[in-house]
């Protein structure tokens, strides 16, 4: 038997939404993910730098957080009313409650749920994501995993990461465990 959403053309009925730490992977799995199911594939990251013409980090330093978090929404209500895909959001977007409003209006939400060290291993060579711009990197993610695994945790499908795997195994795994809790969400051509 072939195994399911591992290879065949698929159309899906909505976006697979995938929230998370930095450094969980959504990026990186989720494009693997999009190219495995053939559908489109977005990092809403990448929308606002693009729509800024800015990197994230300039825009934190000229503009402040409160400005980004405001962007992040418009984008991620821009792309979320688009064809379904597969759409990798921020760290910090789950945390708003609009933005889970408008997750749970157009997608799956998926929560790649990932350990401090492996994600302190990921994140501590680089200078890319301003909130860990502090004196002690590893102890912001540990606050922050504090107090965002609750709000996470409301998401529709939690994905515990396994360290060892790699992108592709992830992206395996992650299609049989979206394919396991809503079977009608990848309908195949
Ligand atoms: N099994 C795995 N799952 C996810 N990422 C992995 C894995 N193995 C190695 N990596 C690497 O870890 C990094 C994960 O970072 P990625 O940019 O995808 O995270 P992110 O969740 O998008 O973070 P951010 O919120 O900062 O955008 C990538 O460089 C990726 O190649
Ligand atoms: O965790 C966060 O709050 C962030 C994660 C990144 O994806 C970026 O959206 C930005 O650096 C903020
Ligand atoms: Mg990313």
């Amino acid at each position: 038997m072939r195994r399911k959403g591992t290879c065949m053309k698929q159309r899906l009925r909505r976006h697979i939404v995938l929230i998370g730490m930095m450094g969980a992977g959504k990026t990186a799995v989720g494009s693997e993910l999009a190219r495995r199911l053939r559908v489109p594939f977005t990092d809403v990251d990448s929308e606002i730098e693009a729509a800024a013409a800015m990197t994230i980090s300039e825009i934190f330093a000229r503009d402040g957080e409160a400005f980004f978090r405001d962007r992040e929404t418009q984008v991620l209500a821009r792309v979320l009313g688009g064809p379904p895909g597969v759409v990798s959001t921020g760290g910090g977007a789950w945390m708003r409650g609009e933005n889970r409003e408008l997750i749970r209006a157009h997608g799956l939400s998926v929560w790649l749920n990932c350990d401090l060290e492996t994600l302190w291993h990921r994140v501590r060579q680089r200078s890319t994501r301003p909130l860990l711009k502090t004196a002690d990197p590893k102890g912001t993610l540990a606050a922050l995993i504090e107090q965002r695994y609750p709000v996470y945790a409301r998401a529709d499908l939690n994905f515990p990461a396994r360290p060892a795997d790699s992108v592709e195994t992830s992206a395996t795994r992650l299609i049989e465990a979206i394919h396991a809790a809503e079977p009608e969400l990848l309908e195949q051509r």
